[in-house]
């Protein structure tokens, strides 16, 4: 069978910051092979603003999982940490996006590949560059590190 290559996003702003996403990362070794992890940075939040600073982080890995087996996968470890999820974009103690999923474009209501976002988000783009700055999203035609440098001379303007 075929491994395939993930992008995922953590994030947490509730509880213990650092250990929520240490133990996500543990819970994922068990069916995503992690070969890199970025450094894990502190950021403002995004969309509702009035929230406590998150945590994030993102990690390249491979694993045998089809991408709704993944997504069902990281559900379960939301759950088994027994997320907290006030409500959308609100305060949670952890959240797993998928990014990428080798090249693939899926587009449904339950699970949207690339993450629908990942490009207007500085947490994201920031630790992306950091452990795959050349990855070139399937549907923009840019590399992680152009869509980066993107958002942030937008932001200037
Ligand atoms: N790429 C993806 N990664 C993770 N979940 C996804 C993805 N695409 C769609 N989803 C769906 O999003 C749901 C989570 O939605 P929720 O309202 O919690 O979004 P959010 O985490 O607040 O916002 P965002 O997805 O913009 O970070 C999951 O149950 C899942 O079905
Ligand atoms: N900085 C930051 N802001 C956010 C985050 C996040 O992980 N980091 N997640 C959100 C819900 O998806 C909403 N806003």
């Amino acid at each position: 069978m075929d491994r395939h290559i993930v992008f995922l996003g953590l994030g947490s702003n509730l509880g213990n910051r650092h250990k929520n996403i240490q133990k996500a990362i543990e819970h994922l070794k068990d069916k995503v092979r992690i070969e890199k992890v970025s450094s894990i940075i502190e950021t403002q939040p995004y969309g509702f603003v009035d929230q406590p600073k998150f945590l994030n982080c993102v990690l390249k890995g491979t694993t045998l999982l089809l991408p709704f087996e993944l997504l069902e996968f990281v559900l379960e470890i939301e759950n088994k940490m027994g997320r907290i999820r006030l409500f959308k974009w609100g305060p949670r103690n952890i959240d797993i996006d998928i990014l990428f999923y080798d090249d693939c474009v899926i587009d449904t209501e339950k699970l949207k590949i690339p993450h629908p976002e990942l490009h207007k988000r500085l947490f994201v783009l920031e630790p992306l560059c950091e452990i795959e700055k050349d990855f070139i999203h399937p549907v923009l035609k840019k590399s992680v590190y152009e869509l980066y440098t993107q958002l942030i001379s937008s932001r200037k303007e």
